[in-house]
This record gives C-alpha cells, structure tokens and sequence, in this order.
C-alpha cells in the first residue's frame, strides 16, 4: 500500500444550487475528500436533512462559517455564496494558505470599480482581489495553474465567452458588432424562494429580462476587451426559459474578411480549443442544444455564417450549473493542483 492521501476540501453555501452540484461532483473525485459543509440558514442540520436522496453518500452536518475552523480541515475551499460574501470569507482563507475558489461575481472583476458599480457594494480587500485569476480554463489555463484565488465566471459569461472568444482573439470580426442574445433556465437564479421562479410564473412563457443593464455584461465585456486589445462595450440580453437547466447563448458579429464560409470558422474553433477537452465543437449544420450539455461539464459549440448579411452566428449551450458554475471550479481546482483537468467530472449528461 502507499501513502495515498486526499486532499482535504469544504464547501460554503453547501445547501444551494452550486452547493449541491459541488458535492456531488467531489464525492466522486478520486484525489479528495470533502471534510466540510458551511452555510447560514441550514447550518446545524445534517446535509441528508436538506437532500435526503443523498444520504447513503453524504454524512456530514452543515456548520455556521467559523474561518478558523475551514482553515484548520481545509486544503481547498470553495465559496458558493451569494454576491458580497466571498469576499469577506476570502482573505482569511487566504491567509491560512486556503486555496480558494469562489462561485460568486466578487473575484471576477479586475478593477473593482467596476465591481461596485454593477453590484452596488463597496469592497476593503482591494490587495486580495488583485491577486485572484478570472477561472476560465479554455482561456486562462496557465494564470489558473500558479493561483491561490479563482474567481469563476458566471454562467452566461461562460457560454457567451466560449462562443465568442476565437473569434476575437484571431481578430476575425468587428468586435462592437458583437450582440449575445442568451437564455437560461430556472436553476440560473438559485435555490432561494422568488416569486418570478415559480412553475407558475415562468412555465409556459419566455421573456428578456435585465435588458441592457445586466451584470453579466461589464463580466463579457472585461475578458472580450482582452481578447480584443481595445475596450469594448458589448450588447447583452438575457432572456428566462421556462426549463430548470441550460443556457443557449447565441452571438452574431460581423465578419471582417467577407469571403470567410462556416467551414473556415469550424477549422479555426477546432484548433482554439484543440487542447480544451470539455468544448466540442459541431459538425457543418449541426446547432447544439441544451439537453446535449445537460448534467455533464461540456459546452457545445455550432457555428455558422450568413452569407447575405456577412455576419457569423455561434451557438454555444451548456449545463448552468457544471460548466457554469460548479464543474468549472472543480475544473479550477484540478488545474491548481495540477491534476488532469477532466478529473472527476461527468463526460456525459443525463440525456437520452
Ligand atoms: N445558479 C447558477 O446557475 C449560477 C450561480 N452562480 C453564483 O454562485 C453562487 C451560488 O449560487 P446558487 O448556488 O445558485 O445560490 P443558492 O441561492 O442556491 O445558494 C446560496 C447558498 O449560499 C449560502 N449562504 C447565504 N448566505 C450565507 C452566509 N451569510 N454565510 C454562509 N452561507 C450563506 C446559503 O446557505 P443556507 O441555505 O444555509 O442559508 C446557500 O447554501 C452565487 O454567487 C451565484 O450568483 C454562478 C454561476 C451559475
Ligand atoms: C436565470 C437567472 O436568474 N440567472 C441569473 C444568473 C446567475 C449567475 O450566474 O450568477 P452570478 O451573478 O454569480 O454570475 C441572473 O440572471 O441573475
């Protein structure tokens, strides 16, 4: 026998969406153990009290969030918390040598004005949130792989990023003609009671919401200004679809070279993500959907061009709560760790 050991990792915000989807993906990693849940309004109760179709796998309690204690046990944390948490847990985690990966929007920003002026709270860990990296794999393997503090995107930024970055990055298009129009399922806005998430308000109908005024778009247009080498503003809309799981994004940009067909594109997003494991890129003709992605951390890519308008259109779907949120912080967390990046994720979703 050897000297095996698990690396030893806890979840804050166990008890929600992101939560659950945590736990469940790192029961199951081969190089951890999940040694602790935190939480507020749950804390005390046994995680089985909460999801009891998981009490044959899961017997631990949640605990009030005492950052003495999740040092102590914990080599890696994640952070599922609402926006404004995290970066109030963080630092201290930091601190003890945590390496930590938060879920929420508070690590994500490189200038923190940007921050405050989206989400509206005003921030002290200036220092910390320099230092943390902006948790895209498929763009940001090598900053991920040296970093102590991942800030995950979030899950429209996600699949409209994965969509779009190729085609800024190799300067394909005129990057203010970029539009994303995207839709979400249910799952989306967490676990929390809402009034507009009830099967009543939401099923059987599909509207735009957060119109030009949606944070995920000072997110899209952070990373799209990077890629491109110039600030950019990007139009962005959100749109609520009455299933519980997925996002379709969609982006139309308008193509620089007019003489550029859909197979050029498709050859050029194969060797962007030629080494990027959970993006597929589709066959000619061929438009993903949401129920591919669903329940694994894959994204789906489908590419087009309209030869009449000059525009590329590109489809991405993913599973909002894996790709978009806790399979790509476990991703995270095994290219910190410098494990294989598909360790312990699912490669295939729930259907058919
Ligand atoms: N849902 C999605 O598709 C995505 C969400 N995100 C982001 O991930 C984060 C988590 O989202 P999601 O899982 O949907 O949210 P949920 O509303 O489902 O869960 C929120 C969790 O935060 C915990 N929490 C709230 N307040 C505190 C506190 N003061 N101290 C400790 N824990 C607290 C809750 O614990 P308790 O129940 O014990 O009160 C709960 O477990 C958010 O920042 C969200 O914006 C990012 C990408 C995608
Ligand atoms: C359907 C729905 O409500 N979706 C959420 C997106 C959730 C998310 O990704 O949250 P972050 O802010 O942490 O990125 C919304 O539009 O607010």
């Amino acid at each position: 026998m050897g000297n095996f050991r698990r690396v030893p990792v806890g979840i804050v915000g166990a008890s929600g969406y992101g939560g659950v989807q945590l736990v469940r993906l790192l029961m199951d990693h081969p190089e951890v153990e999940l040694v602790y849940l935190g939480g507020d309004s749950t804390a005390g109760k046994p995680f089985a009290d909460i999801y009891p179709h998981l009490a044959h796998t899961v017997n631990l309690s949640i605990e009030a969030v005492d950052t003495e204690i999740i040092a102590h046990r914990c080599e890696v944390v994640f952070l599922s918390v609402p926006n404004g948490l995290a970066c109030q847990i963080a630092p201290k985690l930091l601190e003890k040598g945590c390496k930590v990966l938060d879920l929420s929007a508070d690590y994500r920003f490189s200038n923190l004005a940007t921050y405050t002026a989206w989400y509206g709270k005003q921030r002290q860990d200036t220092d910390t949130a320099a230092t943390a990296v902006y948790g895209l794999p498929e763009l940001y393997r090598d900053r991920i792989a040296e970093a102590q503090l991942v800030g995950c995107p979030g899950c429209y930024p996600t699949a409209s990023l994965l969509a779009l970055s190729p085609l800024l990055k190799q300067g394909l298009i005129i990057p203010e003609t970029a539009i994303i129009d995207a839709k979400s399922g249910t799952s989306g806005g967490g676990r929390e009671a809402k009034i507009n998430m009830l099967l009543a308000e939401a099923d059987n109908s599909l509207a735009a919401y957060g119109v030009a005024r949606h944070r995920h778009t000072p997110e899209i247009e952070q990373i799209c200004s990077e890629l491109a080498g110039h600030e950019l503003t990007i139009q962005f809309t959100p749109h609520l679809i009455p299933m519980v799981r997925g996002i379709l994004s969609t982006v139309y940009a308008s193509l620089r070279d007019p003489g550029l067909v859909r197979d050029d594109l498709i050859t050029i997003y194969r060797a962007f993500y030629r080494n990027s494991a959970w993006v597929k890129i589709c066959d000619p003709g061929i438009y993903p959907q949401t129920k591919w992605a669903c329940g694994s951390n894959l994204c789906y890519i489908g590419i087009e061009v309209d030869p009449r308008t000059g525009r590329a259109i590109v489809m991405s779907a993913i599973d909002n709560l894996i790709k978009g949120q806790a399979g790509q912080a476990i991703q995270c967390m095994n290219i910190m760790m410098g494990w294989d990046e598909t360790l312990g994720l699912p490669k295939l979703g729930f259907y058919p």
